[in-house]
């Protein structure tokens, strides 16, 4: 059994070589103890500490819970600091004040030496673990709070995960130590406070031993998770271009496996749709008729299949430029809507195509006008150039196209009517 000391704190940050420890300290219960351990640790190994309150600005004693914290710093020779967040609107307060903090202590987390603690404890994991059930979540938000993880540019640690809240105030009172008590802990429209007062001491009274398994099965179900995480970037790897993700290297896949490779190419943007919205991505995207044009939206995304390649796309992807431009012969252009760049230059570069002009119009999406690339045998109209090429629908509004005297010379970035040889300059389009 663990025992709460300064000595179990300093064995679980070790090694403790040049590290600054920045404590998000919010004055109660837990992160007092922690600050306690923490200044009696620094008499036994010397470490930079700096204790950080975030002030929410929700409750009305936030300002007397700062002046609190920095009080019980400053007696213990411990640095200290505050930032304010801003939080708006009344909905999802909870989770609202979380992602502030977190972005708010972010700050402090500069270089990779850079170690955040906070003072989450054992009955916190089966806060989480009641919570992950209650939504559904899948094997990440069952792993529980993770005792380790990278966070902005250095480290977050969680060294009371394993002790639960009452041996927290059992020290805290043995030790003589005050804290604060939020007035909203008391609140049980949150969801951790319904939990905390209703559920866990019912739970606890019938299972004495419940935080500890609970804790075995989180750790299991984490391992099990860093395994499939392993297995889905490596399967992943194989299904990623520049452009997408390729659907005939995931379809090789095995079902279960294809379904985390989805999850896993989405949650990189930031996306994790629900189960549903994965099924209809998989019947109504991927397994659409070659010939369709299938689209599906997830949150601000588009999620749009073409030559069997997915596509997750911002709206500014699929914006049409409506803008025309005079070009006078400069060496550089900056292209509307987030277009990209155009370079001219006298000499060939990589991706560059051959220019006998040097000025003109360059426009957007005019797809019916003819064009006679270098070296074809006849004009067609650009959609069917476009088709040809393989360039998806929605790219192809928003490719520039130089306009001499009326008449299509050049497709930035894919072909030019000037030949090779007759190049007076070079088209590179920087996207
Ligand atoms: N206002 C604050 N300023 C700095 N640190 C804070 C603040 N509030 C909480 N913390 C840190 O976060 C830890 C967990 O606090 P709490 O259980 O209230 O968080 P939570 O809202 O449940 O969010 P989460 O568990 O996702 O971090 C605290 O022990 C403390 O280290």
């Amino acid at each position: 059994m663990a025992e709460l000391s300064p000595q179990y704190l300093l064995d679980t940050l070790a090694p403790l070589a040049d590290n600054q420890l920045v404590l998000a300290f919010s004055g109660g219960l837990d992160s007092m103890v922690l600050l306690h351990l923490l200044s009696l640790a620094q008499k036994q190994h010397s470490f930079s500490l700096k204790a950080v309150y975030i002030n929410h600005g929700i409750s009305a004693h936030a300002n007397h819970w700062a002046d609190f914290c920095k009080a019980q710093c400053d007696a213990l020779g411990v640095a200290f600091a505050q930032q304010a967040v801003v939080i708006t609107g009344q909905s999802n307060l909870e989770q609202k004040a979380r992602i502030a903090r977190y972005q708010a202590l972010a700050q402090y987390v500069s270089t990779d030496k850079h170690m955040l603690l906070s003072a989450h404890h054992a009955d916190d994991q089966i806060e989480s673990l009641l919570l992950a059930l209650k939504r559904g979540a899948g094997g990440a938000g069952l792993s529980g709070i993770a005792a380790k993880r990278p966070f902005a540019a250095g480290m977050l640690c969680r060294p009371l995960l394993v002790f639960s809240r009452s041996e927290l105030e059992h020290y805290a009172v043995a030790n003589k130590l005050s804290w604060v008590n939020d007035d909203s802990n008391s609140d049980c429209r949150f969801e951790r406070n319904f939990i905390r007062q209703h559920l866990t001491p019912v739970i606890k009274a019938r299972w004495p031993q419940f935080q500890q398994t609970a804790t075995r099965s989180m750790q299991h179900i984490a391992q099990l998770q860093q395994l499939a995480e392993h297995y889905t970037r490596q399967a992943l790897a194989q299904c990623v271009s520049d452009a997408g993700l390729l659907l005939q290297p995931l379809a090789e896949l095995l079902p279960l496996q294809q379904d985390l490779v989805l999850r896993q190419w989405l949650a990189d943007f930031g996306l994790n749709p629900e189960t549903q919205w994965l099924t209809t991505l998989k019947q109504q995207v991927i397994a659409a008729r070659p010939d369709a044009e299938p689209l599906l939206v997830l949150a601000d995304y588009q999620l749009r299949r073409f030559a069997n390649t997915l596509y997750v796309l911002k709206p500014i992807d699929v914006q049409t430029p409506t803008q025309t431009l005079t070009w006078q012969g400069e060496p550089e252009l900056a292209l509307p809507d987030d277009c990209g760049c155009l370079y001219i230059s006298a000499t060939k570069q990589a991706d560059a195509i051959a220019l006998s002009a040097t000025r003109g119009q360059w426009v957007f999406g005019q797809l019916s006008r003819r064009f006679k690339p270098a070296g074809a045998a006849m004009s067609k109209p650009l959609k069917q150039w476009f088709k040809l090429w393989q360039v998806p629908p929605w790219q192809r509004l928003r490719v520039p196209l130089l306009l001499v005297n009326g008449e299509l010379v050049a497709v930035a970035g894919y072909a030019s009517s000037t030949a090779p040889e007759l190049a007076t300059a070079w088209l590179h389009w920087q996207r």
